[in-house]
């Protein structure tokens, strides 16, 4: 970017709790030459990982279910099925999720790969997620997982076949945008797979 086509003129706190709540003022200069002022709110939050856990052997997927608050005050479904994901709390990517994996699933991950970094909601909240993909056995299971019960989680393990997971995808079933890309990533490398076979 373009560093010269924005001026910061003020970084305001509105509200220091979980989160962060700032308010910026910026000078804008559109491509026309125009200046213009604009006021943005800003949600600051600290970014996250998420990595769907694909069990090969019996070509299922491992998601958890929980609640989620801003569901629940939409007056939607809140119990929401997703990949597993977690804040990075200070640590790097790769440590914090499989943290996370173990937390909330137990199994035991050794070796993540990396699919991508996206910014869930760019225009208003500073968090990104680093997304990844594992490959589990069930031995791997070591324990019982379902959160931090003392953290207020309580999660529910699933496990569907990968084409259950295609079939809802396909009725818009699934809502969670992370676990939308987690999963649509791995049947379009299935996807290609196939055809180089083919050839
Ligand atoms: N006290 C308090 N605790 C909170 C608050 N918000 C969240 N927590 C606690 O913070 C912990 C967060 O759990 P994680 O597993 O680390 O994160 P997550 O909620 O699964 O978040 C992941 O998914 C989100 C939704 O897609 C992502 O937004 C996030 O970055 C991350 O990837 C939970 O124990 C939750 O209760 C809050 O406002 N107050
Ligand atoms: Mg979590």
């Amino acid at each position: 970017m373009t560093q010269q086509k924005v001026r910061m003129l003020e970084d305001r706190l509105l509200y220091e709790g979980w989160n962060t709540l700032r308010q910026l003022s910026l000078e804008y200069q559109h491509d026309s030459g125009v200046v213009q002022h604009l006021q943005r709110e800003l949600y600051v939050k600290s970014p996250g990982a998420g990595v769907l856990l694909y069990n090969e052997v019996n070509d299922t997927v491992v998601l958890v279910k929980q609640f989620r608050t801003p569901l629940f005050y939409l007056n939607e479904e809140p119990m929401l099925v997703e990949v597993c994901a977690g804040l990075l709390d200070g640590e790097d990517p790769e440590t914090a999720i499989k943290r996370e994996i173990l937390e909330e699933t137990g199994y035991q991950v050794d070796h993540v790969d990396f699919v991508m970094k996206v910014f869930t909601s760019p225009g208003v909240v500073t968090e990104y997620l680093m997304l990844y993909t594992a490959n589990i056995r069930d031995t791997q299971r070591i324990a019982r997982g379902g959160g931090l019960v003392e953290e207020g989680e309580e999660i529910e393990l699933i496990e569907w076949p990968l084409s259950l997971c295609e079939e809802k995808l396909m009725a818009g079933e699934i809502q969670d945008a992370k676990t939308v890309i987690l999963l649509q990533n791995l049947l379009i490398k299935q996807a290609k797979t196939r055809h180089l076979q083919k050839k």
